[in-house]
């Protein structure tokens, strides 16, 4: 395969985009006739900056409302045609796209479009051009890409072929294996979105929600798997119309979309029969056994205080690093690092973030092909130097700039902390509070970033999304999306923010941007839980007297049960699994905090218990309630 994107996928000038999709990998770029006009310059200036780049023009587009016009208007019709193949001669590209047509006065009649084909075709090889047929979902006669293969079919010409585009077929849920019987060489192209589903106006919907595959909820994999049946391997093309993508960093949304092709190239090529696809090789998506550690940085004051947290939650210190300022601190299977070295990366981030959870290191199956499949994948590697004889984590950059370490058991990094640290010995008296393993990190974003880091973290680990969740903050929405996976080692919850009134926006705009807000940890007995952190001097959230009269009612609970929930300030939510018990700490720095969670089979994170959680927060961050913005 090959990748295009058509310019109307990002945001910018025409020559930003050119810049944006060379930098990302693109082989070719679709130009959308829009932001050819609206640029100052000939047809060849652009032809040659995208040369310059290395990218192919892969066709111009669109060309509307040609086929089955009536005598009157056939004429023009055929003249502005003509006119665009002045232009795509200058420009350097062969191919047109001629979209279904959508005019009042167009004629139906199969052969009457086919006959006009015919004619375009033999206009079209006079100048060595072609001519692509793409059937719009909304399209006035022709509105189905098998319809389409019909009049391109009957058309018979050589310089006239299909064009099929995943949304116009997908959105009216036409059966992919029609595909499968097109002859590959009348496949000029193929466009690919996605899109979430939203019952809505196919035009509306097209317009302004399709998405890169992958980040929405249509089959897009399963169309392009029957295309690479037919032996296609020729460009594939992201056309995204998103209202979000068009008001978002130019540079990062094509990145997405290349990343959004090689994964979806990764996944066809591994399907039967479509081995003909030529996509780069990559390891299996990264299976993720378990939260190795969480790393934060910290100066002194933050660290102190930090620790003293930690202290309460029961962690008790273990370790220390042999060369640097970084301890360690364990509890069942959770093990986080407190970094408040004065350089390096962990000091950097803290200069920008403050004191923050900035790395992650997961338990990967195997952490070379973790990071080669996230290298494959667009992902930026970190390497910082270590000292002789201390162990080298491969690691890339996640989530505002923090990192993702990955650590397997089969070779010297499953030992780093036996390798890089030493016991130490502490008389403190901590009660053990009887917390597990993390049970979830939440990611704070900003809104649009979301679909970024969605795709981030499904296309490198084996984890899929659920549906997304919108929570109600007192001062606004924040939407919730989970990345997790299937034995629930991984659960990332990723919170995005609008406006930065909500906690979460107020989080990114006192920390610089996207970060862990907070560390949910499981235990296997909430209340013993509770008791230990009130032996250890923990302040838990304090919840309202009225939350628990509701949940009471609600589920229906034991009066008993409800006073003792009341007494420890534990939160209650019940799904068809099973029942979640959540207890919150107060806020830390901007706003983060940790969570304690007991988990009886129930599958979900509690987000009805959000918007009280969020409340009681914000009250205590802020005692009038409002953060100050
Ligand atoms: O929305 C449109 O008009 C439009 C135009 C050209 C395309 O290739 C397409 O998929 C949609
Ligand atoms: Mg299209």
């Amino acid at each position: 395969m090959k990748t295009s994107i058509a310019t109307v996928s990002i945001s910018g000038e025409l020559p930003e985009k050119l810049e944006a999709i060379a930098a990302a990998g693109f082989d070719g770029v679709e130009i959308f006739e829009n932001d050819f006009l609206a640029f100052d310059g000939s047809p060849r200036d652009v032809g040659r900056m995208a040369r310059d780049l290395g990218l192919e023009i892969t066709l111009f587009q669109p060309f509307r409302d040609f086929e089955g016009m009536p005598e009157a208007l056939r004429q023009r019709t055929f003249d502005r045609a003509e006119r665009k193949f002045d232009v795509m001669q200058e420009l350097g590209t062969d191919l047109v796209l001629v979209c279904s047509n959508v005019s009042p006065a167009a004629l139906g009649g199969i052969d009457r479009a086919a006959n006009d084909f015919r004619e375009l075709g033999d206009r079209a090889v006079k100048r060595g051009l072609r001519v692509g047929y793409e059937a719009l979902a909304w399209g006035r006669h022709i509105n189905d890409h098998r319809d389409a293969w019909e009049i391109v079919r009957r058309a018979d010409h050589p310089n006239v072929g299909l064009i099929l585009d995943s949304f116009h077929s997908l959105s009216r849920k036409i059966e992919v294996n029609s595909i499968r019987s097109i002859p590959r060489d009348k496949i000029f192209i193929v466009q690919l979105a996605d899109a979430p589903l939203i019952d809505m106006d196919l035009l509306y919907w097209s317009r302004h929600f399709r998405n890169m595959p992958g980040e929405g909820d249509l089959p897009v994999t399963a169309f392009t798997a029957a295309i690479a049946e037919t032996g296609y391997d020729g460009y594939f093309s992201l056309e995204i119309f998103n209202d979000q993508f068009r008001g978002g960093s130019t540079r990062s949304i094509a990145a997405d979309g290349h990343r959004s092709l090689i994964y979806l190239g990764d996944q066809v090529r591994r399907l039967p029969n479509a081995e003909r696809l030529t996509v780069p090789v990559m390891p299996d998506r990264a299976k993720v056994d378990g939260v190795a550690f969480v790393e934060f940085s910290a100066d002194k004051a933050g660290s102190q205080e930090l620790v003293a947290i930690l202290k309460t939650l029961g962690f008790k210190k273990t370790k220390s690093h042999r060369t640097k300022n970084v301890d360690f601190f364990e509890q069942g299977d959770i093990r986080l690092i407190v970094n408040t070295e004065q350089e390096g990366f962990a000091n950097t981030s803290f200069a920008v973030h403050g004191t923050s959870a900035y790395a992650l290191a997961l338990t990967v199956d195997d952490a070379r092909n973790a990071l080669s499949r996230a290298l494959a994948l667009g992902a930026e590697q970190f390497v910082q130097p270590v000292a002789e004889g201390e162990v080298q984590i491969p690691a890339i950059r996640g989530v505002g700039g923090g990192l993702v370490y990955f650590i397997d058991k089969s070779s010297d990094l499953g030992r780093f902390s036996e390798i890089d640290f030493l016991p130490v010995e502490t008389e403190e008296r901590i009660t053990k509070a009887h917390l597990v393993r993390v049970d979830h990190i939440a990611q704070t974003v900003a809104y649009d970033e979301m679909l970024t880091w969605l795709l981030f973290y499904t296309s490198i680990f084996d984890t899929h999304k659920t549906p997304m969740v919108d929570i109600i903050d007192p001062s606004g929405v924040v939407r919730s999306q989970v990345v997790e996976n299937d034995n629930g080692a991984l659960r990332i919850t990723m919170n995005g923010a609008e406006n930065r009134r909500t906690l979460a926006g107020h989080f990114i705009a006192e920390t610089f941007g996207s970060g862990v807000q907070h560390l949910a940890f499981a235990t296997s007995n909430i209340f013993a839980t509770a008791q230990a952190l009130r032996e250890n001097g923990f302040q838990p959230l304090p919840i309202t007297a009225n939350y628990y009269g509701d949940v009471e009612a609600r589920f229906g609970l034991d009066p008993a049960l409800t006073e003792r929930l009341k007494a420890e300030n534990i939160l209650y939510d019940r799904d068809e699994h099973g029942e979640y018990f959540q207890l919150y700490s107060g806020t830390f720095g901007e706003g983060f905090f940790f969570e304690i969670v007991q988990r009886q089979g129930y599958k979900g994170y509690g987000a009805p218990n959000a918007i009280f959680r969020i409340a009681a927060l914000k009250k205590q961050m802020r005692p009038e309630g409002v953060p100050a913005s």
